[in-house]
């Protein structure tokens, strides 16, 4: 153990992960060459958004993967290398995960652009917008104003309009189904490091969790240090996979049992439970409520107070607490990608898959 808190205090805890960890096509070989210490680490890649306010040292990290944020391989490559940059940010202390909402992102972006063009911007019903017929009033030079708002304002509608309810719906089932047992494994490995590293962060990490989050979406919730969820009642969070037919693996299992007890994950994993907010809040799952226009400002009050705790001392007790959890993963990872290949190609497991599929789209019928 001593040999540990050393390795954490000079590397850092995730410092201790990434060189234990293989190297992978996701891993640090991949992200490396991103790293530029005057870098800014604010960036839009097509399915996330990255905020840090260099003021707080807090980033905010926005899934915008419509139509659900499901965690495709792209998703969790691109996921894996805005983490590894934040960690490699000094600057950056601590990290919300949320995923982008219809209210803020729609005004937000459209007050940007109202300002900068002095016009005004009407949202109709997603994705159609309007400049307003003033606007022509306002500037002899009518195209210029037209054409850049317009593409700006249709862009956030889409994105605004698909994403209102879902935090994260958890592994793409498509990166499951019938797919080669090559691509399988790579997936598998990409759903590994996403873990590691968000489990294994140096910073303090809170899931802002603006939606309904299952299985793989849960599984990123209880990664973080801190949970606050929207008090609405069509959110729901849960390790729901033996609902698909499929076995949550050791480290979903753990991570859980870490965060709720044992007799809790129990009862979660084998019924394949997906709870309310208020049911998920009484057995721990997420500790906090607040309404849904208030997630995002309360995980900023609450990380103000996990960043008034010296980094030293929180990251070396974070290490102590899940170092056993995130060393069972790294010593097993080849056999758990060959597990998750076999288990996931096998044909009852597929039929079990398309089954849900089906069910899914039937649902919305
Ligand atoms: C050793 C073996 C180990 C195996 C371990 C495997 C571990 C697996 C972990 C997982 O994460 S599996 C995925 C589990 N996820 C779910 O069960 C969620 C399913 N989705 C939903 O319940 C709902 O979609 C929602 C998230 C509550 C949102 O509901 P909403 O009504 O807003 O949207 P929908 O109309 O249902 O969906 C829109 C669109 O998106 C498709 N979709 C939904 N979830 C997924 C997903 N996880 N992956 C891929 N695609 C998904 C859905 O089919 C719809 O598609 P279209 O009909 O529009 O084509």
């Amino acid at each position: 153990m001593a040999n540990v808190l050393r390795n954490s205090a000079k590397f850092g805890f995730s410092g201790v992960l990434s060189q234990l960890s293989i190297h992978s096509r996701h891993g640090r070989e991949c992200v490396s060459p991103c790293f530029s210490l005057q870098q800014r680490n604010n960036s839009t890649s097509p399915k996330i958004k990255v905020d840090l306010d260099n003021s707080t040292g807090v980033a905010v990290l926005r899934m915008q993967s419509p139509p659900v944020n499901s965690l495709s391989l792209d998703f969790l490559t691109e996921f894996c290398i805005n983490l590894e940059k934040l960690e490699m940010d000094k600057s950056c202390r601590g990290l919300i995960i949320t995923s982008v909402s219809t209210h803020t992102h729609t005004h937000t972006d459209t007050d940007t652009v109202t300002q900068s063009h002095k016009t005004m911007i009407h949202t109709i019903t997603p994705p159609v917008c309007v400049v307003s017929q003033t606007l022509s009033k306002v500037s002899s030079t009518g195209l210029d104003i037209i054409t850049l708002p317009v593409c700006v304002c249709v862009c956030v509608c889409l994105v605004s309009q698909t994403l209102s309810k879902v935090f994260s719906a958890g592994l793409d089932i498509m990166e499951m189904y019938g797919k080669s047992p090559e691509r399988c494994g790579e997936f598998w490995k990409a759903v590994q490091e996403m873990w590691l590293k968000l489990y294994g962060s140096n910073m303090a990490t809170i899931a802002a969790i603006n939606g309904s989050s299952p299985a793989g979406g849960c599984l990123m919730s209880i990664g973080c240090d801190y949970r606050i969820m929207a008090d609405n009642p069509r959110y729901s969070i849960g390790l729901n996979e033996t609902q698909l037919g499929i076995v949550a693996p050791f480290w979903f299992k753990d991570t859980l049992v870490n965060t709720v007890g044992n007799r809790a994950a129990e009862l979660s994993l084998e019924l394949g439970l997906l709870y309310s907010a208020p049911d998920a809040l009484k057995i721990g799952l997420v500790d906090q409520l607040v309404p849904e226009d208030q997630v995002l400002s309360t995980a900023q009050d609450t990380m103000s107070k996990w960043l008034a705790v010296p980094d030293h001392a929180r990251q070396i007790t974070k290490s102590m607490m899940r170092k056993q959890t995130i060393d069972k993963l790294l010593s097993n990872r080849e056999a758990d990608i060959t597990n998750f290949v076999s288990f996931i190609t096998k044909d009852s497991i597929q039929r079990s898959l398309r089954m849900y599929l089906e069910m899914l789209k039937s649902r919305k019928a």
